[in-house]
């Protein structure tokens, strides 16, 4: 997933990684952090997210050490003589088997990872930045990056880096993997919105949700997974057939519901898709279920008859949530039209779908920032169960992960 978008991102890492290489000085008193200073120094939730991704990377590079350390039983490895970064303190407490001797073995599960060795240290000038932020701008705008958000990127990647003292280690770590994950971690997270938090706020009430954007997303589909979604939470759930407009369109959203038993709320093809939005509603409050989703038919941003039917439909229907749904694929083109369906209905996040298929990464990233609303469910696949709720952190993890 994302592999050109992590293949650019590495390839900025790694310039700038040999830049501090060149750059740093030895320390004549080397520095030792514990973890548990490390992280009471987190103070925001970036910050915490951060550090949950730090935690995990040093979990994972704990890892193999510790299983080969599996077989030493008592021997402590004191901060700074391991060579590496990550100095290694054991305690017995456990048994194990050896997966290359079968044998069982005391293991420390405190081998862990319990101090960072600062011995190096760098300063970064705007010089230094210069060239790689250059290179990094061009990375994002050939990852379908609008030009707004790869300047905030930028921008506070070398907010971060540019003449602060950075201490590390042996190696250059994860100076300016962090700087970046920081930096996309605060553009997607400019809104978050917890669906399920949502849902269960409203119980008691039918909670309305429009679904919109163009033909061929993927809007049908993921009307079809929110609704197993909801089900397997124990919600009861109607569809709206609101597509009049498409030939077919109202058999295709008839046929998942009756895949999912939900009913469905239908009129004949053409009919005013308001109507049905209505009706649909005055049947989901009567029958007091808890979510009604509503299909409308695709529609071209630039329709401005459709779009002023949209309003309509919202403005009748009132919605409680607006979900806007596009294609990952799609790149730049499914950031323009999120923001032009931003500027004509309110929407109130983004559903992302074919996260699967090749997508550069990019128009998660910008479609958040440009609209300034949460994304909410990734796409991730054809079949009901392939919806994932969106998680940042995830998000950038999966960007930067080997
Ligand atoms: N690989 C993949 N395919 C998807 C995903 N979501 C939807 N699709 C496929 O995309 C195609 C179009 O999906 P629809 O749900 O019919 O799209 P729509 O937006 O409702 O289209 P209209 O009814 O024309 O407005 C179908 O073949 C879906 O199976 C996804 O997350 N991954």
């Amino acid at each position: 997933m994302f592999g050109k978008l992590k293949e650019k991102l590495q390839g900025f890492t790694k310039s700038l990684n040999k830049t501090i290489d060149e750059k740093a000085v030895e320390l004549d008193n080397p520095e030792v952090v514990t973890e548990e200073q490390l992280l009471l120094t987190e103070e925001t939730i970036e910050e915490n997210a951060e550090s949950k991704t730090a935690a995990e990377e040093s979990a994972t590079v704990e890892e193999a050490p510790i299983e080969e350390e599996m077989i030493i039983t008592e021997e402590t490895t004191v901060a700074g003589e391991s060579g590496d970064e990550w100095a290694v303190e054991e305690e017995i407490t456990a048994e194990t088997v050896n997966t290359k001797t079968g044998k069982k073995e005391k293991v420390g599960f405190f081998g862990r990872a319990k101090a960072l060795v600062f011995d190096r240290e760098v300063i970064l000038d705007d010089d230094d930045l210069e060239g790689p932020l250059m290179d990094l701008q061009i990375a994002l705008l050939e990852s379908d990056l609008a030009l707004s958000v790869t300047d905030a990127i930028v921008a506070s990647v070398k907010d971060q880096l540019s003449g602060t003292r950075k201490k590390f280690g042996k190696n250059t770590g994860n100076i300016v993997e962090d700087a970046l994950k920081t930096a996309i971690l605060d553009v997607m997270s400019a809104n978050t919105f917890d669906f399920d938090e949502f849902i269960e706020s409203k119980k008691g009430t039918t909670a309305h949700i429009v679904f919109v954007g163009i033909n061929g997303t993927g809007k049908t589909t993921s009307i079809a997974k929110i609704a197993n979604r909801l089900q397997k939470q124990g919600k009861t759930v109607t569809i709206a057939a609101g597509d009049t407009f498409r030939a077919g369109a109202i058999d295709q959203i008839q046929i998942h519901a009756d895949r999912l038993g939900v009913k469905t709320i239908r009129h004949q093809e053409g009919s005013d898709p308001a109507a049905v939005i209505y009706d649909a509603l005055q049947y989901s409050k009567a029958h007091k279920i808890d979510v009604l989703l509503s299909d409308t038919a695709g529609r071209m941003h630039t329709n401005v008859n459709l779009m002023a039917q949209l309003e309509k439909i919202c403005r009748v229907g009132n919605p409680d949530l607006v979900i806007f749904v596009d294609e990952a694929t799609a790149g730049n083109d499914a950031v323009e039209r999120a923001s032009q369906y931003s500027d004509a209905v309110a929407i109130s996040g983004t559903i992302l779908t074919k996260l699967d298929a090749d997508s550069k990464g990019g128009a998660a990233i910008s479609i958040a920032y440009i609209t300034q609303k949460p994304i909410l469910f990734f796409g991730v696949g054809q079949n009901y169960d392939d919806l994932m709720k969106f998680d940042p952190v995830w998000f950038v993890n999966k960007i930067f992960e080997d």
